[in-house]
């Protein structure tokens, strides 16, 4: 049995009140508490999305138009939730998604996610633009697994120190966000006047970097501004192009993976420029107002370079039953965004482990009751869809 199934059956036998640190087991509904209990404005950032919230509608109405067909004695006693990805053993096709400025949901912020995933053997996948640095959630993680997110910075000798940092301090991959050159239109953060960056929240990797330093003459001084103002300059890159790839391939001796593709011909791109991965993403929805649900694109990517390469997913995931749904479609792994900052934000350290033990064990009793006893043998066959 699985060490999720543990944890299931250690909530029968116990009690929620003993296992759990009095969060619902729902992360729609942990959402919901995360409302009530966040700053409004923390809460509306890390909730909020695109225009009109069109895309981030769309990513959920996908799952919905997608449904599981169980399967029936097929013998489920015994299931294995781990995965291969990149070379590397996952105890379940679970991550955590790159999501920066936490520190404005809870004052550990990344550090107690870093202790969380390591905990759990779940691989983090920190933000550029997290609230500590590099260096410091490598250190709150000890030995758990760990990739980095590169936003690429309009500097290049700025990207080449922040991977030659990652690299020394143990990050394994790669995550290459292609989707954020600069922010989307987000009005709920506008009509608040709630920008983390602007109160010096997701720098700390900037204001650490000898050559972010350089170009503002040496430190960051008692007055941010100037800093400030030279990372809105640089943070993004909206001038690169798929002629620039070469450049992560010098800086970088480890697995790359392109995270915010959404169309085939891209992805294609990606794996005939010797790209490891992609992740279909449209970053829950927080870029492009009315654009496609995540989901309704992984079929496609997955026909396109499947076979050629890793394909995960993430914009949605909610519950065990959406990483089955995502699976089946032809994920590898799945990354979990907006949940764990809730959980972070609700209970800390403990909230975040609370939100991966409920997804996993969630994602553990769907399969069995699927009749599936290992993420491989998901295949499209299990579910009915458009
Ligand atoms: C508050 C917040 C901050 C985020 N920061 C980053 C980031 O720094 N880098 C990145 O690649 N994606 C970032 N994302 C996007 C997530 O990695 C992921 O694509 C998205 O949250 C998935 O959608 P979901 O939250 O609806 O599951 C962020 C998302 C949120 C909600
Ligand atoms: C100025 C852009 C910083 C973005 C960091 C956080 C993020 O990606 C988000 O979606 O919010």
């Amino acid at each position: 049995m699985s060490s999720f199934a543990d944890f299931q059956n250690e909530i029968y036998l116990n009690g929620l009140g003993d296992v759990l640190p009095g969060l619902p087991t729902d992360l729609t509904r942990l959402e919901r508490l995360a409302r009530k209990r966040l700053s409004p404005g923390a809460h509306g950032y890390v909730a909020g999305s695109a225009g009109t919230g069109a895309t981030a509608r769309a990513n959920r109405e996908a799952f919905d138009r997608w449904r599981i067909v169980p399967r029936m004695l097929r013998d489920v006693t015994v299931r294995d939730l781990s995965v291969e990805v990149l070379g590397a053993s996952l105890p379940a096709p679970v991550l955590l998604g790159p999501v920066g400025v936490l520190s404005i949901v809870h004052p550990d912020g990344e550090l107690a996610v870093a202790r969380a995933a390591s905990a759990l053997n779940v691989p983090m996948v920190l933000s550029s633009a997290a609230s500590y640095t590099i260096e410091e959630v490598a250190e709150a993680g000890g030995e758990g697994p760990r990739w980095f997110q590169l936003y690429w910075p309009k500097d290049p000798e700025i990207a080449a120190s922040f991977l030659g940092r990652a690299k020394a301090a143990g990050y394994t991959a790669l995550v290459v966000t292609l989707d954020t050159p600069m922010l989307g239109w987000r009005p709920h953060d506008l009509d608040q006047a709630y920008l983390p960056f602007l109160r010096g929240i997701g720098v700390a990797n900037y204001f650490s970097d000898p050559a972010f330093l350089k170009g503002i003459g040496g430190s960051v001084g008692a007055d941010r501004s100037t800093a400030l103002l030279h990372w809105a300059a640089i943070f993004g890159n909206p001038a690169v192009t798929w002629d620039d790839l070469g450049f992560l391939r010098e800086h970088w001796d480890g697995p790359i993976v392109l995270k915010g593709i959404q169309h085939t011909d891209d992805a294609r791109r990606a794996v005939d420029a010797g790209i490891d991965g992609v992740i279909v993403s449209n970053h829950g929805g927080r870029q492009v107002d009315g654009a496609v649900g995540a989901l309704d694109m992984l079929p496609e990517v997955v026909a396109a370079v499947g076979e050629r390469t890793t394909v995960l997913f993430d914009s949605g995931i909610r519950s065990g039953a959406d990483v089955v749904k995502a699976l089946a479609l032809g994920a590898r792994a799945v990354l979990v965004g907006r949940p764990y900052a809730y959980g972070l934000g609700l209970a800390g350290e403990a909230g975040v482990r609370h939100v991966l033990r409920c997804l996993m064990a969630e994602l553990d009793l769907t399969m069995a009751l699927s009749g599936i006893t290992r993420p491989a043998d998901l295949t499209p066959e299990f579910l009915r869809g458009p």
